[in-house]
């Protein structure tokens, strides 16, 4: 049975316009093209065209199969028809050299049969005779090549006696062929490039997950991954880094990274908290003094500078250095370096800088809080930490370190159920990992069960995120009752708050410190900035 697109352009029809024909298949063709690098679906809207508009009916594009046949020899299926049923298209293997198909494939040569009754290599092994138009039938089959290498065959059916000269529907046939060529070369290439980048990626992955565990940091979240991989870039050189993100979201930890990865990591490397130290001892206690220097300075001191030399000097919360020091800072980062206080000798240090802030340099340097001078000399490699909601999908895993780390720690044995991770998850972490941690520690040591459920856990949250949770308002039952506060600000106590609290556990600032729901650290740091203001 003739396909109907045998008919229409069979049709012995002296005004069909056979140029415009072509010229519309290769618009519409064309324009596929430049909407979608897809092969397929220019591949399917060309045989089709070349149907529906010249008549080169059951037209397929046979390309080489991956696999050899169980005899070793090469072979070749159907992949994109026209016309064809299901059936035909599965029919359609050829071994190489096999049919008129496989002697394409062999020989790389075109084939035109003007009669395929008349041809003994013709097989109908895709589409029976039965199938085919009564008349005279033709099969032309070009091959298909890429690099040179023959890895396909276009072929089409034709009526013999047309009005259409064979040789215009080998010419287009020809340039479809080409085409045909160009977008499995250029699929080929892309395929390949994208294998190469993946296996590219995995690789990075991998080297950049085992150097997160080295520094032991957990998480491989995308934005942590980055993180480390501009640490791990800069790490072998000596320049200053400067660390940017939140409170908590791990700036010591990275510091100390880019210690580990350089090849100071056998020198000492010292750390410094520029918001906890007062004022009128910052500069002994970062550049060390002679003897006499001040009252009390009964011998000569070593500086942190000199105490990191050879090593990595951490300067924390870089931002809260007082403006007289900054600008000696500068002078020892350019020159290599200082003067002791109350010394009038200079002594050079060699030491790799990292300074860390969760402040807006900029805008302190516009508000002339920070020297711009020692700001661009700070942020020669910025790297930003990326805060905990920044990469929730890191949650689950610190978590569960942390879960576990606090067990060892306390001989516990707590365990958090699914929805309890999940409400972590969900959870917007304002102190990033210091504060996860230290809600984990608070639940491991207070669980009554060990198996700790959302429900349970939300004792242990914020304020506001077990209101949220709660479905009804109403008062808290008392198994409910908050164990923490939300997490502070800076300026989340007063003075008078703060010096309460130290009276109360007689002096002793971890106690205080715990009564707040503070860390010693951010107590003491509240404690001093609330007794400079
Ligand atoms: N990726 C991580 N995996 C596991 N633990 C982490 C990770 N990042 C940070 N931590 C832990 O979280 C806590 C807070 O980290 P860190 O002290 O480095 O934060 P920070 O940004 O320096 O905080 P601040 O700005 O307040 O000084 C530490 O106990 C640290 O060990």
């Amino acid at each position: 049975m003739p396909s109907p697109a045998d008919l229409p352009a069979d049709r012995p029809d002296a005004a069909t316009d056979w140029r415009g024909q072509e010229l519309l298949l290769m618009r519409q063709v064309m324009a596929l093209v430049g909407r979608s690098l897809a092969p397929a679906d220019v591949f399917h809207e060309m045989l089709h065209l070349m149907s529906e508009l010249l008549g080169l009916n059951r037209g397929r594009l046979v390309l080489v199969d991956d696999d050899l046949a169980p005899d070793g020899t090469r072979q070749a299926a159907i992949r994109h028809a026209y016309g064809l049923t299901a059936a035909e298209r599965a029919r359609g293997r050829y071994r190489w050299g096999e049919g008129v198909t496989g002697r394409v494939l062999s020989s790389g040569l075109p084939a035109i049969v003007q009669d395929v009754d008349a041809e003994p290599l013709f097989l109908f092994r895709s589409v029976r005779r039965a199938q085919l138009p009564p008349q005279t039938v033709a099969f032309i089959a070009l091959p298909v090549a890429v690099r040179g290498a023959t890895v396909g065959v276009l072929a089409c059916h034709r009526i013999r006696s047309r009005q259409r000269h064979l040789n215009d529907d080998l010419a287009l046939l020809r340039i479809l062929a080409t085409l045909a060529g160009q977008l499995l070369e250029l699929e080929q290439l892309v395929a390949e490039q994208t294998r190469q980048l993946q296996a590219r990626n995995a690789a990075l992955e991998r080297a950049l997950d085992s150097a997160a565990a080295r520094y032991g940091l957990i998480g491989r979240s995308p934005p942590l991954l980055q993180a480390l991989a501009e640490l791990e870039r800069v790490s072998q050189s000596q320049a200053t880094v400067l660390l940017l993100g939140e409170s908590g979201s791990g700036k010591e930890l990275f510091a100390r990274a880019v210690h580990l990865a350089s090849p100071r990591r056998d020198q000492p490397f010292i750390k410094v908290n520029c918001a906890a130290i007062p004022e009128s001892l910052f500069e002994s206690e970062l550049f060390g003094h002679e003897r006499g220097a001040f009252t009390g300075a009964a011998g000569a001191r070593a500086g942190w500078f000199e105490q990191a030399h050879q090593g990595t000097l951490f300067l924390d919360e870089i931002g809260e250095l007082p403006l007289a020091l900054q600008s000696k800072l500068l002078r020892t980062l350019q020159e290599g370096t200082l003067v002791r206080l109350g010394g009038s000798r200079e002594v050079r240090v060699d030491v790799r800088l990292v300074a860390a802030t969760h402040r807006d340099l900029a805008r302190d340097v516009q508000a002339g809080r920070f020297r711009q001078d020692l700001y661009y000399r700070l942020n020669v490699v910025p790297i930003r930490l990326p805060s905990l909601r920044e990469r929730r999908e890191d949650i689950r895993a610190i978590a569960l370190h942390f879960v576990s780390r606090a067990n060892q720690a306390h001989q516990r044995n707590v365990h958090l159920a699914a929805d309890a991770l999940a409400a972590l998850e969900a959870h917007d972490w304002p102190g990033n990992i210091r504060e996860l941690g230290n809600l984990i520690e608070r639940v491991v040591l207070l669980a009554e069960d060990p198996l700790v459920g959302a429900a349970a856990l939300r004792r242990f949250m914020p304020e506001h995120e077990r209101a949220a949770a709660r479905p009804a308002s109403g008062p808290l039952p008392a198994s409910e009752a908050p164990l923490v506060r939300e997490y502070q600000s800076a300026q989340s106590h007063s003075v008078q708050a703060l010096r309460d609290a130290l009276a109360r556990h007689h002096g002793n600032q971890t106690r205080a410190a715990q009564s707040l729901g503070l860390t010693l650290r951010q107590f003491s740091y509240r404690l001093r900035k609330a007794q400079l203001r």
